[in-house]
């Protein structure tokens, strides 16, 4: 498959180091220094840049008719107007807030756990994600599709970094050296706490979730994510 990495950053080096052992060819490297690109020569198109870039990025590609995944987080709130733009063009398009196979695990895990915890008053709910220094986003993309999804199965209404009111997921963003991604999510009473948790220990959980989601899409139209990828869930 021939890919365009749309940012050559952290992520996009992992990804095509994996590419490379999966017999895929890079045909193009998106970064700040690219003033112009073509995207002619792509089979797919994998986005993780910057959250002030992602939506030029992955329109870029619907534009160009390439299939497009993107793992860049923190512009999510222009995700609905994404959808429209890939639909006007029956484009190909996938967000993941996290592509490694583990955390789509701990989101099933996590929602089956919140459907549990829903009956139990005496608990609630907070969450702690840590990361790297350089990441620009807080709380992590994670974090929120996390949170989204307990606000969906139980009866809290938002997430807050700050301190939580009744009824609010307090998230605590740590950021930490040299930190690829760990996420735990508590339930606490007065007489006790149960915790899960997934710690990535390297960035390769991701990059390899996102070349088996772009090889996944590259022969697809429509607008998918990863349950679609991995069938959980
Ligand atoms: N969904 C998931 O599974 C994961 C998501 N992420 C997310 O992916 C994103 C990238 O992470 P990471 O690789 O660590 O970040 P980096 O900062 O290491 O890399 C970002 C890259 O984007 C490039 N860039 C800057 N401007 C543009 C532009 N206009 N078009 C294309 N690329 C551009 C940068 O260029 P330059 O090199 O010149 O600075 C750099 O190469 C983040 O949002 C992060 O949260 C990260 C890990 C997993
Ligand atoms: O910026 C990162 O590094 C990561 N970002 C994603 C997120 O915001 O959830 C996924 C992963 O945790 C690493």
């Amino acid at each position: 498959m021939n890919i365009a990495l749309l940012g050559y950053g952290k992520m996009g080096k992992s990804i095509e180091k994996i590419a490379l052992e999966r017999d895929h060819q890079i045909v193009l490297k998106v970064t700040s220094e690219t003033d112009t690109f073509d995207l002619s020569g792509a089979d797919v198109a994998i986005d993780f840049s910057l959250p002030s870039v992602a939506v030029k990025n992955i329109k870029r590609a619907l534009d160009s008719n390439v299939p497009i995944i993107s793992g860049t987080t923190g512009w999510l709130d222009d995700y609905n107007e994404v959808v429209t733009y890939c639909e006007q063009r029956e484009g190909s398009f996938l967000y993941a807030s996290n592509f490694s196979l583990g955390v789509n695990l701990f989101f099933e895990l996590s929602k089956k756990l919140s459907q549990l915890m829903s009956e139990f008053k005496a608990y609630h709910v907070t969450m702690e994600e840590i990361h790297h220094t350089q990441k620009l986003d807080a709380p992590s993309g994670t974090a929120i599709s996390l949170a989204e999804a307990i606000i969906a199965n139980t009866d809290y209404t938002n997430w807050t970094l700050k301190e939580a009111k009744p009824k609010e997921i307090h998230i605590e963003a740590k950021r930490i050296e040299n930190t690829p991604g760990t996420h735990e999510i508590s339930y606490h009473s007065d007489i006790d706490t149960i915790s899960i948790k997934h710690i990535a220990h390297s960035r390769a959980g991701f990059a390899l979730g996102a070349l088996i989601a772009a090889e996944w899409i590259s022969d697809k139209k429509g607008i998918f994510t990863m349950k679609d990828v991995l069938n959980i869930g």
